[in-house]
């Protein structure tokens, strides 16, 4: 058999104790589908003395791991510390810069800098991959720049948060706060070091612009991704979309008007993250739990369909050790599928102009006149309304505040816009409204 790719292994976290122990368990599969051995030589982490339930005594221990660039030893470093900026960085820069190849789970940093790493990954002809930043064990990434290569990509769009995921639906299925839910997602190794990440919609932010980038072949844009979280999301928002006939679930959707770009201007590049009400029938009700999914719209091959694991240990590891196979087979495409200096410029997209069904949501005094205060503002501002429910909810108590949603005929988003924006001083109303669209 051929000569091992040597690893060096930064991060011994949720992912990287998970990479140990598949590479212990499958290592002879692996190396006769890889045609050479996967051995992990050097790890850093921060606490040497930590039981992580794995042996370390085989392995080159290094207290700094941006050492692990000028080993000569090493062949490929792999990135599980996380940050966008700070030592995983600095560890991506020097080891690129020093011709190894790079593989990590980093979705912030690749977000960030992934088109200066990806001309770095290129002037130096080291690899660059990082299939599990993106839905976890899914080989989305994979599917979208090998599997569908052949096809323009009309639209991508799915759940790209494992831990937003887990929430929505345990709420939806057993009443649970969403505090409580939220610990049990950490407790399971779902959320980021900081869950702030994934309750407002970063992170699934940082995966959505990174499909977009490799969907469209338009530049690395996260700066423009539209974000809205989960975190106003109350259990009556839930109650009242499933009495109507859908789910909540946080969506990344993007697509992109090339026609600018082809009349010699520039590509219109829409991308948001925010909760959207999910009809019941649709596949992507259906997933559940710390589960995602990536559907992606190709003019040849139609609706695709990828779904799995989007975070968890096992899952995760799984997505970094398959990017390993493909460097040790000598599988190495351009980071983002086209070279860096080929992904082209594009302006983000007015969503004014979007057409979409909302679900708009009300605290509201409970007297008399606030229901046709609201609805004169949505007259006022052209916005039609096909349902409007105020409904007694279990929260409620005598004197607080009654929630009254609504849900609009097809328009255009700015009308709900301007519509809001006619009651924003409006003293009937005890918080901002919350809208979320129709996934069509
Ligand atoms: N947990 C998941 O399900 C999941 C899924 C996909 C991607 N990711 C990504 O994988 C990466 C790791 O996530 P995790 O959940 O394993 O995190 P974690 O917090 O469990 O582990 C992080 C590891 O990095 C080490 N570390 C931190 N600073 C360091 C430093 N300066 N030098 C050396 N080691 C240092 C810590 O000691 C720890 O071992 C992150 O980028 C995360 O976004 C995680
Ligand atoms: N915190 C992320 C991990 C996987 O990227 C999630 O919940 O999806
Ligand atoms: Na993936």
């Amino acid at each position: 058999m051929a000569e091992p790719l040597r690893i060096a292994l930064a991060g011994l976290g949720t992912v990287g104790a998970g990479v140990i122990r598949l590479l212990a368990e499958n290592g002879e599969l692996i190396a006769r589908r890889a045609g050479r051995p996967i051995e992990v030589v050097a790890v850093s982490a921060r606490d040497r003395g930590k039981d992580r339930g794995i042996a370390l005594a085989g392995y080159d221990w290094h207290d700094d791991m941006t050492a692990f660039a000028a080993l000569d030893a090493v062949d490929v470093v792999v990135e599980l510390v996380g940050g966008s900026d700070g030592p995983a960085l600095t560890l991506a820069r020097k080891t690129l810069a020093a011709g190894k190849g790079l593989v990590t789970a980093n979705k912030a940093m690749i977000a960030h800098h992934g088109m200066e790493l990806a001309a770095l990954a290129e002037a130096n002809g080291a690899p660059l991959r990082y299939e599990a930043a993106v839905a976890g064990g899914i080989p989305a990434i994979k599917g979208l720049a090998e599997g569908a290569a052949a096809n323009r990509i009309e639209r991508i769009y799915g759940i790209l948060n494992g831990t937003c995921n887990f929430i929505l639906s345990e709420m939806a299925a057993t009443g649970r706060d969403f505090a409580d839910v939220l610990a049990e997602a950490q407790a399971l190794g779902f959320a980021e070091a900081d869950p702030g990440f994934d309750i407002e919609g970063t992170d699934a932010a940082h995966k959505l612009a990174i499909l977009a980038a490799i969907a469209f072949g338009t530049a690395l844009d996260f700066a423009s991704v539209d974000v809205t979280g989960i975190a106003r999301i109350r259990a009556g928002d839930i109650a009242q979309a499933r009495a109507l006939g859908y789910v909540i679930r946080l969506i990344g959707i993007a697509d992109c008007d090339l026609a600018g770009q082809e009349a010699g201007g520039e590509a219109q590049l829409f991308q948001r993250v925010a909760p959207y009400l999910v009809p019941v029938d649709h596949p992507l009700a259906g997933v559940t739990g710390a589960t995602n999914a990536v559907v992606a719209e190709g003019n040849f091959v139609g609706r695709l369909l990828f779904q799995g694991a989007g975070a968890g240990d096992g899952p995760t590891a799984s997505a970094v050790v398959a990017d390993l196979v493909d460097i040790a087979r000598g599988n190495t495409p351009p980071p983002f599928s086209l070279p860096a200096a080929l992904l082209a410029a594009s302006v983000p997209a007015d969503p004014g102009h979007r057409r979409s069904r909302a679900y708009v949501r009300f605290m509201v005094a409970d007297r008399p006149g606030v229901l046709a205060e609201i609805t004169a503002a949505m007259r006022d501002a052209g916005v039609s309304i096909e349902s409007f429910i105020q409904q007694g909810h279990p929260d409620e108590e005598d004197g607080q505040p009654v929630l009254v949603s609504m849900v609009t005929h097809d328009g255009p988003e700015a009308g709900v816009a301007r519509a809001l924006a006619l009651l924003e001083q409006s003293p009937s109303l005890a918080e901002a409204p919350l809208v979320m669209r129709l996934l069509g």
